[in-house]
């Protein structure tokens, strides 16, 4: 378990009554995709939350790299390399694709945003925001509206903005949501890619796309792990199937 780059040791997160995470412990281990999947209010974007540092958990402890961060905040957890993608796009719609990448690199280097009129101007910034825009397969959409784009163009572009914190560890939430099937295959094929640079704990409701990618999967139920396992023993467990994927599997 040392290896792990990130990992959740017994957290717990209660609303009022509700306990949504129950003494969670996962990690992500490196070039790995570990999915996370379970219905509806199972508690993920909980989970997520705490690793990222928007929800602080009541009892347990998130590690980065080996280190304790669970009372650090999102921007420290950022720049120590836990990159994410969001569930509700956090684009900049009237801005270009690439203004929208050079904010991003501008966050990575742990600048202000009163400096974004300059960072265009700023030769390192431009040049992780083109390298990510590439690496996505947006180069030359550059240059459009963000708004522009097409749905799946802008969960590419999303990814581009998490690529240039350059991250160790990345976290998706729901990548493929509303995407076609031609977007899908080419995002999947880009994060299959994606795992050797930084390990990703994907949170994903599309079966077709986890199955394909994950190399682990934890099952989220009523907030508690009932199991974790490669693909193949993930569609052969019982309780699984009996609690979330039915026919599915
Ligand atoms: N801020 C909050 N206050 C009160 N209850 C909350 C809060 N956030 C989440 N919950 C509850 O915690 C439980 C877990 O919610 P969560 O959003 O983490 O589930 P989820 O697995 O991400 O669901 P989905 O797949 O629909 O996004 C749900 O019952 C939800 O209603």
């Amino acid at each position: 378990m040392t290896d792990a780059v990130l990992q959740t040791k017994g957290i717990t997160k209660s609303f009022g009554a509700l306990r949504a995470s129950r003494d969670i412990s996962i990690d992500l281990k490196p070039g790995e995709i570990h999915a996370i999947i379970g219905p509806n209010g199972a508690g993920k974007s909980t989970l997520i939350g705490q690793i990222c540092g928007t929800l602080k958990p009541d009892a347990g402890s998130v590690h980065l790299l080996g280190q304790d961060v669970t009372q650090e905040p999102t921007r420290s957890r950022a720049r120590a390399g836990l990159g994410r993608t969001f569930q509700i796009s956090a684009l900049a719609m009237e801005d270009t694709v690439l203004q929208n990448a050079v904010l991003g690199a501008l966050g990575a280097a742990g600048k202000p945003w009163r400096f974004f009129g300059n960072a265009l101007k700023d030769k390192a910034l431009r040049e992780t925001a083109e390298e990510a825009l590439e690496r996505v397969g947006l180069q030359d959409q550059a240059r459009m509206r963000t708004a522009e784009l097409s749905h799946g163009q802008r969960r590419q572009l999303e990814v581009a903005v998490a690529l240039t914190l350059k991250p160790k560890a990345l976290v998706m939430d729901e990548p493929m949501a509303g995407m076609g099937s031609e977007g899908s295959k080419i995002l999947t094929g880009f994060l299959d890619k994606l795992r050797q640079e930084a390990p990703i704990l994907l949170v994903e409701h599309d079966m077709d796309a986890v199955f394909s990618l994950a190399d682990r999967i934890s099952v989220l139920v009523y907030g508690e792990v009932i199991a974790t396992g490669t693909v193949d023993e993930i569609r052969a467990n019982t309780a699984v199937k009996e609690a979330y994927l039915g026919d599915e599997a």
